[in-house]
């Protein structure tokens, strides 16, 4: 699936070639198809250009404008064949296919001895027969005014995550109602996944009227109900229009059959929406910084994509999320210096005075600056099959930003049908949920309601690198604003020297029964009596004070290792050597615990003791308890322990006994301590 973050304006990152690369190639290849019967006479008749001037036919494409549209709606309501319609009407489609197609239609189609134009869009044989199966699938056609994109996503269970997906990048979204059916549930859960994603043009495509007769009345009813609801979830407009995709009605052109209809045909409105003239490209200047291009020592030039806004040379800026000011030299591009340049231009900034800028970093109108914040409320929707985990560290990428973020446990989740607000612990494949996010340093952002590329965003798994969620930034939590820090004079380097010694973590991890404890107990005995300042944290200590709100479920640990390493953190800030035994079974937790600190002050001590060496120990006689089900979520036995890929110490307690080992540890402490011990 492809990682486009939430974010319309990002050309690149919609990149529709994973599946359509077929219908682009049809669309340059010069045996395109010429006859024009029956087709709506409007539409762009390319193959006498093509023959006359290949140069002059491809130049007038590319200055055509791009509309990126989805179609929401099942196949019953005639999705395929609305999709099918506009490929066949645009011509976008082979000879030698068309011919399959009308064999095809012929053969195992649904429309008699017409054209089904549904087989057009579920696959030609040859593709059916291969069982090609695609999430979204990119269809391109072009009419003589625009050149048009169409996501068709697929309307299996999957659909959330596949409609977000082909609505990531979309401008539009054609909502199709049968008009014998109405509004529905689906309909519903459509316009809402197009507005969560900030689709601003909604066409309530009205479909099947030649099965009512093409009577106002049905198509009035419909219109009425949905702009009801359509109001309720924030949708201020949208374009109705009565249509058949089966019979051609008010698709290419406007059909007769409804006179009462005055407005444009569906192709006639998809070329007119203005694109221009989005909220987007109207707001104040916002640049996400991609690169810092310093060739030599004369030229330091900041590039990226501007995102909202324009720019022109002599403007003020900032620099976020520092705030340093300057203004521009010079808007630099591949085909010379321009004055000015808007937003969806990639262009080179020079300022005027020498400002630390680096990728990442965002340059914006000095006088209306974004919001920079590290607390949001935000909408998730939940795209993997391993459901979130509250508290874990995942990637939160926005706009040329990367930090590491925690999701809490989420406030709601909305169910997509009825809209109600449920009461959950975490969120599934395809869940919707609104939750707080905590990112672990301050960003640059805006409410996704004002900039899409500044308030959309994705996240990603730190140990699979896969994308598990898109989201939404609504507002940042006003106690981010309010919380600051305060400079100490005393710092922890002064602590540290106090004490005479470098402060280290010595974080035990494995299994109950391992050894953690017995030999933590040792370590700290030995750096005792060798003068060291030391502090054991384990469970006893912990679990029965500070977290003793916490239980056993991956949630639960997770927490209880972040608050773990919070307080061991302030302890090391303290000067101190801290030692933890806690089970800690998640990698990346206690990769976590290891970013928070110093490079080289985490050190990960693996006591490896094979699962059944420590069941049969069985220090507690937990083991044994679990095995007959009375405790749940049992560490080896009902719940898992990742064991460390790298540790820095392993201990083998089947080779080595408690005392060797904790010599050995306070060894390799000592050898990678600073020579000045
Ligand atoms: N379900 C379940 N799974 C694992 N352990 C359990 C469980 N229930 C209670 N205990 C006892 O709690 C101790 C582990 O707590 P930790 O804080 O180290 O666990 S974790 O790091 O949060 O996973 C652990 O102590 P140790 O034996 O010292 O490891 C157990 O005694
Ligand atoms: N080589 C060894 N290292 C550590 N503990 C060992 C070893 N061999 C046997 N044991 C025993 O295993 C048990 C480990 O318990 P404990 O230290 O409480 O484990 P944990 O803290 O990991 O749950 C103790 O009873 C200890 O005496």
């Amino acid at each position: 699936m492809s990682n486009a973050p939430l974010n319309r304006h990002s050309r690149e990152s919609g990149n529709p070639a994973s599946s359509s690369v077929a219908t682009e190639t049809r669309q340059r290849d010069p045996r395109l198809r010429g006859d024009d019967e029956g087709h709506g006479d409007h539409l762009y008749t390319p193959d006498a250009l093509i023959a006359a001037d290949i140069g002059a036919y491809l130049a007038l494409h590319q200055r055509k404008s791009l509309l990126r549209f989805i179609t929401c709606g099942s196949v019953d309501d005639g999705k395929s064949t609305l999709i099918g319609r506009l490929l066949y009407d645009s011509k976008m489609i082979f000879e030698d296919q068309l011919a399959a197609l009308e064999a095809d239609s012929k053969r195992v189609g649904t429309q008699g001895q017409n054209i089904d134009f549904a087989l057009l869009v579920d696959g030609l044989a040859a593709e059916r027969e291969q069982g090609i199966t695609i999430d979204v699938a990119y269809r391109f056609f072009a009419t003589e005014k625009r050149k048009f994109i169409v996501a068709d996503t697929p309307g299996h269970e999957q659909y959330t995550r596949n409609m977000v997906t082909g609505a990531s990048t979309a401008d539009c979204a054609v909502i199709l109602i049968d008009a014998r059916k109405g509004v529905l549930t689906q309909t519903r859960r459509h316009s809402f996944l197009a507005h969560l994603v900030g689709i601003r043009h909604i066409v309530l495509a009205v479909n099947k009227m030649d099965l009512v007769d093409y009577r106002q009345i049905v198509f009035d009813q419909i219109v009425a109900d949905y702009a009801d609801f359509a109001a309720s979830i924030g949708i201020d407009t949208f374009t109705a229009i009565p249509l058949s995709g089966l019979a051609g009605d008010n698709i290419a052109s406007r059909s007769e059959a409804m006179p009462w209809y005055q407005g444009p045909a569906l192709i006639e409105h998809l070329e007119a929406i203005d694109l221009e003239g989005d909220a987007a490209q109207a707001g104040p200047f916002r640049m996400p910084v991609q690169w810092v291009n310093r060739p030599d020592l004369d030229f330091r030039g900041f590039a990226g994509s501007i995102a909202t806004g324009s720019i022109r040379s002599g403007d003020a800026v900032r620099v976020l999320p520092s705030g340093r000011t300057s203004t521009i030299a010079r808007i630099v591009t591949m085909d010379g210096d321009l004055h000015e340049a808007v937003a969806g231009q990639s262009v080179t900034l020079t300022l005027a005075d020498e400002v630390d800028c680096s990728r990442g970093d965002v340059i914006v109108a000095a006088a209306a600056p974004p919001q920079v914040a590290d607390q949001f409320q935000a909408t998730l929707v939940w795209m993997a099959e391993e459901q979130l985990l509250p508290g874990r560290a995942y990637w939160l990428k926005l706009a040329t930003q990367t930090v590491s973020a925690t999701i809490q446990q989420p406030r709601h989740a909305i169910d997509v049908n009825t809209l109600a607000e449920l009461s959950v612990k975490t969120l599934g494949l395809n869940d919707i949920g609104v939750t707080e996010v905590y990112t672990d340093r301050p960003i640059v952002f805006e409410p996704y309601a004002d900039s899409t590329d500044l308030g959309g965003f994705i996240l990603i798994d730190k140990l699979t690198n896969a994308t598990v969620a898109a989201g939404t930034l609504t507002y940042a939590l006003r106690r981010s604003q309010d919380v600051h820090w305060q400079a100490v004079d005393i710092t922890r380097a002064a602590h540290a020297a106090q004490k005479g010694q470098n402060p280290k973590l010595l974080w035990f991890t494995g299994l109950s029964g391992s050894g953690k404890s017995t030999i933590a107990n040792l370590v700290e005995k030995k750096l005792h009596a060798l003068g060291r300042h030391s502090f054991l944290l384990d469970g006893d200590n912990i679990r029965h004070g500070l977290n003793k709100d916490l239980g056993f479920t991956d949630a639960d640990r997770i927490e209880n290792i972040r608050r773990v390493g919070e307080v061991a953190k302030l302890m090391t800030d303290a000067g101190l050597i801290v030692l933890t035994a806690f089970i800690s079974p998640f990698r990346a937790e206690r990769e976590l615990v290891r970013g928070m600190l110093p490079y080289g002050e985490f050190v990960e001590i693996f006591i490896d003791t094979p699962l059944d060496v420590a069941e049969a120990r069985d220090v507690k006689g937990l083991y044994a308890k679990a095995r007959s089900g009375a405790i749940a979520n049992f560490t080896g036995i009902s719940s898992p322990y990742e064991a460390p890929v790298n540790p820095d110490v392993r201990v083998d307690t089947t080779r080595e006994t408690p005392e060797a080992a904790a010599e050995r540890i306070v060894e390799h402490i000592m050898g990678v301590w600073s020579p000045d011990l």
